[in-house]
């Protein structure tokens, strides 16, 4: 099948590149001629473990290209994906610019019949209204198909959920277009669930909105657990043993972050006030969330007198582990208020350095590995549960910090091996350890 897929972020990339591993011909485009001149070189613009290598081996056996030319991508396509962002407007609601940019450039260029799958995370009707733009702009006398087919993989995971989903959403109101995007699917092996567009537009915005539900869910729950003396972890735990409630997305932390579940709940309730249905439930969800980023914050500032001059040391940036992406990362927050507070702030992150560098403040210092962010530093915080901070061996806080005191916002280490080190300890709905030994300064 010759398949177009217009966008080449983390979705649109991972999508053409898993396309052609199972044995389709793809052009990806994109707008961005930076980009395409790096990706025909076989090197991805994000970081994605995996991709680099998928990308390589198939523009190698000459099933993958790159274009920033729509008219010469769309050439002879049966089937074109549009993957471009649907980023945040001021209001809430789902900018879809990009969106229609692709439907004018669709209607312009098509010279034969063609399906058009939307990827990208769009409102429920959208697709009706890509159909309406794309038909009311259709130069040449052709037939196109709409179709809904939300993605549902995790970034740093993207490759691995590509081939592992647990279903392929396909919505659409003509079957024949549906069993043509079922057979392109086929050799992933996932199973898939054909349903009508306006179905699966909602499926991937309720999706997301229960996973972040989860997540606010089991941190109000950690914030309780502090006050009353249990530990969120053994509740985590026992909760998710239970089949009906599920072990996964059970972490407490410090709320979620990334392109997405930000995104996407606010989105929702837009669609929800739009048919004026206030969504009480998920306005929550998110208020929680913005509460929980403060939280690490409201512990360090009650722990030290003034943070004024303190050199206060940052391990992760990435909204994530496995990720470059700097959208809606806790840190961004977190190193503000730090900032202001005139701490003296040195972070480090595996990967995301760069990106991070484009967007924090610039009186922000980089180390550029684990021990020289948090030598001779007043505190630790940990915002990323990056394995390389898991792995560390927790003497390295004890050997290198002016004085041991850890705020771990990811719960990275386990309370009874911190136990046996003269550090403090703060996470997430655990108590804080306090050696008694360990003689700190406020
Ligand atoms: N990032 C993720 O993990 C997931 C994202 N999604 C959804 O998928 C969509 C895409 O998200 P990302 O891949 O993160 O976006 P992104 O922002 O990383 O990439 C979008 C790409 O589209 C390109 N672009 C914009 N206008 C274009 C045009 N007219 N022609 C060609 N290229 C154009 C941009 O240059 C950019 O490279 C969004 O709706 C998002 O909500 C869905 C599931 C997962
Ligand atoms: O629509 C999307 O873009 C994607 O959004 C999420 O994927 P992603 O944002 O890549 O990352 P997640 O692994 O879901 O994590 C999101 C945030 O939640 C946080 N999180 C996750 C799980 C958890 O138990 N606790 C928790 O705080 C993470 O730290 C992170 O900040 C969904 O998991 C994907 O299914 C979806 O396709």
């Amino acid at each position: 099948m010759k398949i177009a897929v217009v966008g080449t972020g983390y979705v649109g990339l991972v999508t053409g590149t898993c396309l052609t591993e199972i044995g389709h011909n793809v052009t990806c485009i994109d707008i961005d001629q930076n980009k395409v001149n790096k990706m025909r070189e076989g090197i991805s613009p994000i970081y994605e473990p995996g991709l680099d290598e998928l990308m390589k081996k198939n523009i190698q056996e000459k099933r993958l290209f790159f274009t920033t030319d729509h008219n010469e991508g769309f050439e002879g396509a049966d089937v074109i994906y549009i993957a471009v962002g649907t980023p945040e407007k001021k209001d809430g609601s789902a900018n879809l610019s990009f969106v229609e940019q692709v439907a004018k450039d669709i209607a312009t260029h098509v010279k034969k019949d063609v399906i058009v799958v939307t990827k990208s995370t769009v409102p429920v009707g959208t697709n009706d209204w890509i159909k309406g733009v794309i038909q009311k702009n259709l130069v040449n006398n052709v037939k196109v198909d709409i179709v809904s087919n939300p993605e549902f993989l995790r970034e740093g995971a993207a490759i691995y959920d590509s081939f592992n989903g647990d279903r392929i959403v396909v919505g659409t109101d003509n079957e024949a277009a549906a069993n043509i995007i079922e057979e392109i699917n086929k050799p992933f092996g996932i199973p898939v669930f054909k349903t009508d567009i306006r179905s699966a537009e909602m499926i991937k915005y309720a999706a997301n909105a229960f996973l972040a539900t989860k997540i606010s869910f089991i941190n109000e729950i950690s914030n309780i657990c502090e006050k009353v003396g249990a530990n969120v972890e053994e509740v985590a735990n026992g909760m998710g043993q239970d089949n009906r409630i599920g072990s996964q997305f059970l972490n407490a932390g410090i709320g979620y972050g990334g392109s997405c579940f930000p995104k996407d709940t606010k989105a929702l309730i837009q669609i929800a006030g739009n048919v004026n249905y206030e969504f009480e439930l998920l306005k929550g969800v998110v208020r929680v969330n913005q509460k929980q980023q403060e939280m690490l914050l409201n512990k360090l500032e009650e722990r030290f007198d003034s943070l004024e001059g303190k050199k206060i040391a940052i391990l992760g940036l990435a909204f994530k582990p496995n990720t470059d992406d700097m959208r809606e990362a806790a840190s961004i927050v977190i190193t503000k208020h730090l900032i202001e507070k005139g701490a003296n702030v040195v972070a480090f992150d595996p990967v995301a350095m760069e990106n991070a560098k484009k967007i924090l403040d610039s009186k922000i210092n980089f180390a550029s590995n684990t021990i020289e962010a948090i030598k001779d530093s007043d505190a630790v915080l940990i915002l990323t549960e990056w394995n390389e901070f898991k792995d560390l061996n927790i003497c390295t806080f004890e050997e290198y910090m002016k004085q041991p005191v850890i705020f771990d916002g990811r719960n990275c280490f386990d309370l009874v091996e911190v136990k046996k080190h003269r550090v403090e300890y703060h996470s997430i709905g655990r108590p804080p350890l306090i050696n008694e030994k360990l003689i700190t300064v406020k």
